[in-house]
């Protein structure tokens, strides 16, 4: 690793500094795909979908964004439906290349996105926003179009955490804070200046995440980071600033399978993607997660199987057999 550190916290670029028609003068012959992972998004995936489809999907493909995909994972509500109401080309993870298996988790959605897309630059969306703005998806694409050695582009933003009255309390990114941000201090420095290690909006080449391995569940975006700099150097990370972000917040105890899942991840990648051993952390495919909970008899354990095994770079994978097809 060099010392170069990520521009010390600094955001490069900011999405107000980029318009569709001055990012669609840059576009040339790029191909540019929005990858939506959704679950049980019923509420909020319709309105992602409608806005970036009607800000950057012109009929006839003029517009910036030449595809909107959502990936289901095994949504139990109508996500799927509303996302196809809206206009989005929506896939069932589990049903996407079905010869590879299933797996379940946030990166296998992301991960199995890259059969059934074909942008050489995708920019990845949470389907949970709340309060956001279709800038962040020109915010993302803007650093891929107009600098060649940007290969991850990570948002920046305000992130309140909202209550049920919908009062702002603290800063949310709960992970980022006394997971991510920890191990990048520890074992990252030069990374130490990635203001939202964890967005869920990030915007990659298809050809740099198609040579990474794939965490299955929420250690997708660690992952993506770790991988980038230490293939392409921390350089090849850029920040753009995308305002404020609000969204639906997991339960305290369910951000423990979270910080299991991104731990495992930066866990394998602690000596550097090139170096090949996946230090610090044996090939395991399941990790038990013992919680506990006060029962009639006092603390009683709940344990929950989380799952950290990681898909092959997607450029490894055969293509489908005839009768996979
Ligand atoms: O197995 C999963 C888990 C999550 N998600 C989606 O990934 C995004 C981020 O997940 P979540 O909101 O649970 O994480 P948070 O943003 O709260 O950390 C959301 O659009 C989820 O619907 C998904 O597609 N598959
Ligand atoms: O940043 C974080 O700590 C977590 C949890 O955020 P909150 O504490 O619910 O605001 O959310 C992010 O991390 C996940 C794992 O990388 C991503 O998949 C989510 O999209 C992102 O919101």
């Amino acid at each position: 690793m060099g010392d170069a550190t990520v521009d010390g916290g600094r955001t490069a670029y900011r999405a107000s500094d980029w318009t569709q028609d001055a990012l669609l003068e840059r576009k040339g012959d790029h191909t540019i795909s929005v990858v939506i992972p959704a679950k049980d998004e019923e509420a909020t995936v319709g309105e992602v979908v409608t806005r970036i489809l009607a800000d950057f999907v012109a009929d006839g493909g003029a517009g910036l964004v030449d595809e909107v995909v959502v990936i289901d994972s095994d949504s139990t509500d109508a996500t799927a439906a509303v996302a196809r109401d809206a206009g989005a080309k929506v896939f069932s993870a589990k049903d996407i290349r079905p010869d590879l298996g299933a797996a379940f988790g946030k990166g296998e959605a992301l991960w199995k996105s890259q059969f059934v897309t074909s942008g050489d630059l995708v920019a990845f969306v949470d389907a949970d926003l709340i309060d956001w703005g279709t800038h962040f998806v020109t915010g993302l694409l803007a650093p891929l179009l107009v600098d060649q050695g940007v290969h991850l582009v990570k948002a920046v933003y305000d992130r309140p955490m909202i209550d049920a009255d919908g009062r702002e309390e603290e800063t949310g990114g709960r992970v980022t804070e006394l997971v991510a941000r920890p191990w990048l201090a520890l074992h990252r420095p030069g990374l130490a200046g990635v203001v939202q290690p964890l967005s869920g909006e990030w915007a990659i080449r298809r050809e740099s995440f198609a040579s990474y391995a794939v965490p299955v569940g929420y250690g997708v975006e660690i992952a993506a980071l770790l991988d980038t700099a230490d293939r392409f150097g921390v350089e090849a990370v850029a920040q753009v600033d995308l305002g404020r972000r609000t969204h639906r917040h997991h339960r305290h105890d369910t951000l423990g399978l979270m910080a299991v899942q991104v731990l495992a991840a930066a866990e394998r990648r602690r000596d550097g993607a090139e170096s090949g051993a996946r230090a610090g952390m044996p090939e395991l495919d399941m990790v038990p997660l013992r919680q506990f909970v006060r029962g009639a008899e006092g603390f009683e354990p709940r344990e929950t199987a989380v799952a950290v095994s990681e898909r092959p770079p997607a450029a490894s994978v055969r293509m489908p057999s005839v009768e996979s097809r």
